[in-house]
């Protein structure tokens, strides 16, 4: 309850925070502490780009907020830096879910406007993008973020394949791919077609987790940043990098520390408290579940919902339930049964059912109250 005798929320123009953006979903950190190995693993594979060659191709890998996209960032960041001719562009996956798509935004990331809206075919699109590179000597590097949702919805290879195969219609075409991904239960190389297997030889940059200490230590330059002085006592820091620690995911402390200023606030408190983060973390411990469902379309929410309304029953007694909502054949049903296993949203569990032989029964991976709630 309010510690201040005037009672209620710090006034309008009173607050715990120095700078609040630094806790925003998109602020590129000053600082990127604990990837240097990282890091230099990847300037070595782009440095033929500077000097005008195809680089390396690099595979990227680790668990959700590892530092990969941020890697990513500062790195063509540092490339644009040093020369304006090697083009990069970061495509995100999870938004640009197809070939045609992943081409669409290179096509705005060459030529600074969107493709005609009345549509053109790939082949059109893919052309205007290679000449325009062929035309301008430049090099194109194209990170594929979260590559694992073409490998979802079946689209890897061919986009793949068309990125690694430029150079062959398009002579002059230098192109170099970065595909990060970040489901650790996907092959990527295995996945692929054996036509894309035998073009795609990456080098491979792996981003573990990060652990308590280093958590702390990347955090505090937030709280420096973010929070005024004093607002926050080291052990109050230390157990939101353990409990940041328990989900490996960067974000939860992130969104913890901001959460928890905001809670402090509520309480007229100049400091933010043990409470204070315990409270936020019901709310934060669910940034990767949020951030998955920002990612579906609404049919694919529409199953989920349904899914956590039949926790555990068999696919065939929720299709059936699905079906009232959707024109969808079974064949698609199953599809996106897949996706959402394969985001860890569900279990897809294959059970014997008796006299029918195999089935799958559904279950949700999260507690349903919590994925019902942000289904709203
Ligand atoms: N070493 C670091 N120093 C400072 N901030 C970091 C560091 N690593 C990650 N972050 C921050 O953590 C958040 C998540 O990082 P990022 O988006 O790079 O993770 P990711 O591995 O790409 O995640 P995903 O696989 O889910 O896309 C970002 O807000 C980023 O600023």
């Amino acid at each position: 309850m309010p510690d201040d005798p005037e009672g209620g929320m710090l006034s309008w123009d009173e607050s715990v925070f120095r700078d609040e953006h630094v806790f925003e979903i998109d602020y590129v950190p000053e600082t990127f502490k604990h990837r240097e190995g990282q890091m230099r693993n990847l300037t070595y594979a782009l440095r033929p780009a500077v000097r005008g060659s195809r680089p390396l191709n690099v595979m990227v890998r680790g668990p959700p907020g590892t530092g990969k996209t941020t890697a990513i960032q500062k790195l063509f960041d540092e490339v644009g830096a040093q020369t304006s001719d090697v083009r990069t562009i970061r495509v995100n996956c999870q938004v640009n879910a197809t070939r045609y798509s992943v081409f669409s935004r290179l096509f705005e990331g060459t030529f600074d406007y969107e493709p005609p809206s009345s549509g053109i075919s790939f082949k059109k699109l893919f052309g205007q993008i290679a000449e325009k590179l062929v035309d301008d000597d430049r090099v194109l590097v194209v990170a594929l973020d979260d590559v694992n949702y073409l490998f979802y919805e079946n689209e890897a290879s061919d986009t793949l394949y068309s990125l690694l195969r430029a150079h062959e219609e398009y002579p002059g075409a230098k192109i170099g791919v970065v595909v990060v991904s970040s489901d650790p239960a996907l092959d990527v190389i295995d996945e692929l077609d054996s036509r894309v297997q035998s073009v795609f030889r990456p080098e491979d940059v792996y981003f573990p987790v990060y652990d308590s200490p280093e958590i702390g230590d990347i955090l505090d330059e937030r709280v420096t940043r973010g929070f005024h002085d004093g607002v926050i006592a080291r052990d109050t820091l230390e157990h939101v990098a353990d409990l940041t620690a328990d989900s490996g995911d960067l974000r939860v402390g992130i969104d913890l520390l901001r959460r928890a200023g905001l809670n402090a606030e509520m309480r007229a408190s100049r400091t933010v408290e043990r409470q204070d983060v315990d409270e936020a973390y019901e709310q934060s411990k669910y940034v990767n579940l949020s951030r998955s469902l920002s990612g579906l379309t609404d049919t694919e929410l529409t199953l989920l919902e349904v899914i956590a309304n039949h926790d555990g029953e068999q696919a065939g007694e929720v299709y059936d339930v699905f079906r009232d909502h959707t024109e969808l054949g079974y064949t698609r049903y199953s599809e996106i049964v897949n996706k959402l296993d394969q985001l860890s949203l569900i279990d897809a569990e294959y059970t014997e059912v008796d006299g029918r032989g195999r089935s799958r029964s559904l279950s949700l991976s999260y507690e349903k109250e919590a994925v019902l709630d942000r289904l709203e």
